[in-house]
């Protein structure tokens, strides 16, 4: 996990969680919460570069999304995400075409990479300014071209970081990954409860402590 700052103030305006994504994992994953959202895609353009600074991006772009959502509601919570894959000292976004994500998956195979998702909640009405980041590692099998056709038949590579998705025919591609599945689906649910809870919208999940 990294860079948490966060506010939150109590107003009885009823509240409203706006979700700034296009994405249907993310959709997906903030859905299994059971709490009521919305859908509202930030007109942005991200920022992407090879050379970046993979934290800092993500952080950079979630804030971005969040933010072009929030100023036009400014009372609803509105939540941004951003992932992206990193290998040695090189971005890797979503790749440009199926050649592009053929040789993403060359790169990646037989190594460990690093997944890096930024999130960032923001309220403005209620001052809530929220950015917390967290990573995973994620171990590719040593695979061959055979092996990437018959993954491209499963998944379409093009509208995920590093061409490929780690919740769709994983069997083929992945052999381990250590820390959070739902960061490197796009958003990590583990740190999302826990600012949603922080700031009301999720009840505290917490066993209450146990009485003498
Ligand atoms: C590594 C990996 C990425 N991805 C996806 C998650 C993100 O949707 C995408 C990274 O691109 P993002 O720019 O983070 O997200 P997006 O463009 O899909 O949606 P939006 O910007 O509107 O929020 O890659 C997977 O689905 N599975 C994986 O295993």
């Amino acid at each position: 996990m990294f860079g948490v700052e966060g506010a939150s103030s109590e107003t009885t305006e009823p509240s409203r969680l706006i979700l700034a994504s296009a994405s249907p994992r993310r959709r997906e994953l903030l859905g299994g919460l059971g709490i009521p959202f919305e859908v509202v895609v930030a007109g942005v353009t991200e920022h992407e570069a090879e050379d970046a600074d993979p934290r800092l991006m993500v952080a950079h772009n979630a804030a971005l999304k969040a933010d072009w959502v929030a100023a036009r509601h400014p009372e609803a919570f509105v939540l941004g995400a951003d992932t992206t894959v990193f290998l040695d000292s090189t971005v890797l976004n979503k790749p440009a075409s199926l050649l592009e994500a053929r040789r993403m998956l060359r790169r990646l195979a037989g190594r460990t990479h690093t997944v890096f998702t930024g999130v960032a909640l923001r309220h403005v009405h209620r001052g809530v300014r929220i950015d917390e980041g967290v990573t995973s590692e994620v171990t590719f099998q040593a695979f061959d071209d055979a092996t990437i056709d018959r993954y491209f038949q499963v998944v379409n590579p093009l509208d995920k970081a590093g061409a490929y998705g780690i919740q769709e025919g994983r069997e083929l591609i992945i052999d381990r990954w250590n820390g959070s599945f739902t960061n490197i689906m796009g958003l990590p649910m583990e740190v999302t409860k826990q600012i949603l809870t922080q700031v009301g919208l999720l009840a505290d999940s917490k066993p209450p402590a146990a009485s003498k």
